[in-house]
Order: C-alpha cells, then structure tokens, then sequence
C-alpha cells in the first residue's frame, strides 16, 4: 500500500509539487509531482536521461528548481534548506568513500558534518555498522571494501544523522547479482528498523516489487505515480513501460 501522506499526523517524507528545470534548451524536468509517504519505499523509474539524477540534484540543493516546491519532512527545501537538508540522507551513483581511510574514519569525519562527535559520533557508528552488516570491517581501509560492503557503508554514512528521507541513485549500479540483492534487501529493512523513508531510482525493472510505490519517469515527465501492481495490471512492468514510453526493447539496453 502506498502510505498517503496526510492519512497520519506525518507530513509526507517527500513532496515534490510542479517541478521543472532546464539547462538551456534543455528541459530535463516538466512540471514534476509526486509524494513519498512517511515510512515508505518509493521506486523512480526511469532510463537514462530520465531526469532522475537532475530531480536528485534538486531535492539536495545542489540546483535550485525553475519553478515548483521541494519538502523534505515537511520542510521546504528553498525557505527551510538547512532543516530539510538535516532530513536527507543521499547515496549518489559515483563512490563517495575516501579510500584511503578506515571505515570508522570515514563515518567519523562525515558524522563531524553533521555536527556529532565525540561519544555520541563513537555510539551512532557502532548503530549504523550494526545495521548495514559491517561492524567486523570498522577497522578496514575503505579501499579493501568489496563493491558492495561499499555501497552499504555509504548508506550506513548517509543515516549516522538519523534523516527522514533516503535518496539513493542507481545504488546498485556495478555491483555484481548477490550484492544487489544484499544492498536492495538492506534498504528496504531500514524503512522498518529506522523507519526511514527511500525514493530508490532505478532503471532495473527487477528491483521493483508489486506492492512498491512506483514513479514512472521519462524525458522529464512523471507518466504513472502508482502502486507496482496497479501499473502492470496483467502485463510484466518491463513491457507496460515500453507500451507507456513508446521506446522499444533495443532502446533499453
Ligand atoms: N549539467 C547538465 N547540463 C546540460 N544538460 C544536462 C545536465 N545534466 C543533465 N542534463 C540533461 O538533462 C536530461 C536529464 O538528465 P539526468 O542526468 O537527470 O537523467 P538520469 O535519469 O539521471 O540519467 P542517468 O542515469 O544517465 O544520469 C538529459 O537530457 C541530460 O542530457
């Protein structure tokens, strides 16, 4: 079930209302809107070019939108950016670890960031390792991280402050079938043990199961905002986005 914002006293993890931006001639985002509900897992869907790293770069600032409203936990992203980018966790498709440090080094200096040190940064590192699995590599050199131990350390990174809202951008992108499930599994059992909300954006129709919120981009446009199950209907996802998109199947690879 797709977790409605407003059905509970939580405002929406995520509300994106009328979002479009360009870069020049380019309109890589046209009139955007959907909402992650409190607690949830939402899929973006989309090929490359999409529009899924540009709304990412929106949602976290990097750009400022054209026009249209950003909430993160019910924070507005232009007027409140420092509460709403508090809320915000990110995981982006590039590696984000320093590979010459440990991983208690990395999570420590990113946790500084945030503002937490000392015994309370020492205690949320202990927490967020336990959580991704990785308590027994604290010690290692980021470097001799497997591809996945790497992704789930940066997504142990991306919570040490406890957000709302967890983007991750094509997170299991180069990693091989097992830690893609690993990675996929563990995202998903942080929405119940930190009830932390994701917006997961993919272009892997696998990764998407039939009881997900499934947002369907392509070219900048949201062409379905739904339940997995509901978009398909009695067809797979792989061949309702090919009949929506009007790409073929060869486009896709
Ligand atoms: N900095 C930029 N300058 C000009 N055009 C851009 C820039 N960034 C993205 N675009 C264009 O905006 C559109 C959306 O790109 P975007 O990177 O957001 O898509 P995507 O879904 O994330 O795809 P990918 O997974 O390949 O990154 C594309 O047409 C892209 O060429």
């Amino acid at each position: 079930m797709i977790s409605e914002p407003g059905a509970g006293d939580d405002p929406p993890a995520l509300d994106i209302q009328g979002v479009s931006h360009r870069f020049g001639a380019i309109e890589a985002l046209r009139d955007v809107s959907f909402r992650v509900g409190p607690g949830s897992f939402c899929a973006l869907l989309g090929i490359n070019g999409a529009g899924k790293t540009t709304l990412f770069s929106l949602i976290t600032r990097l750009y400022d939108s054209t026009s249209g409203r950003i909430s993160v936990d019910g924070f507005d992203a232009r007027r409140q950016p420092g509460r709403a980018l508090a809320r915000l966790g990110v995981v982006f498709q590039s590696r984000a670890l320093d590979a010459d440090l440990t991983l208690r080094q990395n999570l420590a200096y990113h946790a500084a960031l945030h503002g937490i040190g000392g015994r309370a940064a020492r205690r949320r590192i202990a927490e967020v390792l336990e959580l991704v699995d990785l308590t027994d590599k604290v010690t290692a050199r980021a470097s001799t991280l497997s591809g996945g131990q790497q992704r789930r350390a940066e997504i142990a990174r991306a919570l040490l402050h406890r957000p709302r809202l967890l983007l991750l951008d094509e997170a299991t992108a180069g990693l091989d079938l097992r830690a893609r499930a690993d990675v996929l599994a563990l995202t998903r059992r942080l929405i119940s043990e930190e009830g932390v909300s994701t917006l997961w954006a993919t272009h892997i129709f696998d990764e998407i199961a039939p009881s997900d919120h499934v947002v369907l981009l392509h070219r900048g446009q949201v062409l379905a905002d739904t339940l997995a199950a509901d978009l398909a209907g009695d067809e797979t996802l792989s061949e309702v986005f090919l009949r929506r998109t009007g790409i073929t199947a060869e486009e896709m690879e």
